[in-house]
């Protein structure tokens, strides 16, 4: 056992079903994380304990329960086929292990057994492409809280992003080409949001509207999720041949107005009111299909668009299981070696 490397995938999580009460228990440990509604505790305690999480719930609830399949949620499946193709390509001399930073399997419990297996090393890999404090940056802290306790802490190798891996472009390229981009009036590269003053936090002057990072990513600005999501866009249109003026970058599933901006909601009406008719849209935050996709663009802005005059929103699938993903990250994990 002791020659093996552990590896562990961590993705965001899903609630364990799509119960008020399920998703209520969801919703309380994912918001009353400081990374993600990083306020003042008091504030944070009455806003999401009080506030958010009870009107939430019920709303939420609905739309988890048009979102799960008979294999459960679309998140937590493919996170574990992601699991379990990625061990058949790194042989035995890793084993891969899956964790979510909320609710099931957690990462103290699956940290655990990795402990009990005495590994050497240990190569932590959260799956989200662009660093941002809410998702990798909580996975992150989550081990390493659970680490610090150990007796034998081993070798730990964390790798916090990857939006530009050649095959993380490569995959989601593949994805669209599953449609004829011709056919669409307007292409969108929807990421999802985060509260501004979240991404001004990772520049020493706090501000990120001091740099350009819609077009370029520098040592200054390289953990700014808005510059990483403007590269990997830059990337995959390139790839695929997409004009400048033919795609849009926007962010979507904002709290409030002082999130990231165009948002996702208002660009997809702004094509149908200009007379587009058929928009296709990417999603590359995300590596497995989820409620931000499957519902909040394939169902709400098809609404929108459709309200407004245009006629089909085409959501790219997500990299799910496709093997040039798989591909990224034994890559990702071998360079670690
Ligand atoms: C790119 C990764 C993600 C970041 C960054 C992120 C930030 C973030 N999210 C919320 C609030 C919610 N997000 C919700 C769902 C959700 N978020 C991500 C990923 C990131 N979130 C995923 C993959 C999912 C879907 C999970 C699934 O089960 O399919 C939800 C719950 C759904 C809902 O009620 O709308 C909330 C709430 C905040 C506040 C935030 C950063 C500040
Ligand atoms: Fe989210
Ligand atoms: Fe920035």
């Amino acid at each position: 056992m002791k020659n093996k490397t552990g590896v562990l995938l961590i993705n965001l999580g899903t609630p364990d079903s799509p119960s008020v009460s399920d998703v209520r228990s969801y919703l309380s440990q994912f918001l009353n994380d400081p990374r993600v509604i990083d306020i003042p505790w008091l504030s944070r305690k009455i806003l999401v304990n009080l506030i958010i999480v009870p009107f939430r719930a019920p709303k939420s609830a609905k739309v988890y329960s048009k979102l799960w399949t008979a294999n459960g949620s679309p998140l937590l499946y493919y996170s574990n086929r992601v699991k379990e193709l990625l061990q058949q390509a790194l042989g035995n001399e890793f084993d891969v292990h899956l964790a979510m930073r909320y609710k099931n399997p957690s990462i103290p419990d699956v940290l655990e057994k990795m402990r009990k297996a005495n590994y050497a090393k240990i190569v932590v890999l959260p799956m989200f492409p662009q660093y941002a404090s809410a998702s990798t940056g909580s996975a992150l802290e989550e081990v390493l809280r659970v680490i610090r306790k150990w007796w034998v802490i081993p070798e730990l190798k964390v790798i916090s992003q990857y939006y530009d891996h050649p095959d993380f472009i490569e995959g989601f390229a593949q994805r669209g080409r599953q449609h004829n981009i011709n056919e669409y009036d307007h292409v969108l590269f929807s990421y999802h949001g985060l509260p501004e003053r979240q991404v001004d936090k990772v520049y020493a002057d706090g501000l990120c509207a001091n740099h350009d990072c819609e077009h370029e990513v520098t040592e200054e600005n390289k953990f700014c999720y808005k510059a990483t999501c403007y590269a990997t866009t830059r990337l995959l249109a390139a790839k695929l041949g997409i004009p400048q003026e033919k795609y849009t970058v926007c962010f979507q599933s904002r709290l409030d107005e002082k999130w990231l901006k165009p948002f996702s909601d208002v660009v997809v009406a702004d094509c149908a009111k200009k007379g587009m008719k058929k928009i296709l849209v990417f999603s590359p935050a995300f590596t497995a299909d989820c409620l931000e996709t499957v519902i909040e663009i394939g169902e709400e802005y098809q609404e929108i668009f459709h309200k407004h005059g245009g006629e089909k929103v085409q959501l790219v699938e997500s990299l799910n299981d496709h093997p040039v993903w798989i591909r990224c990250l034994q890559d990702l994990v071998l360079r670690e070696r």
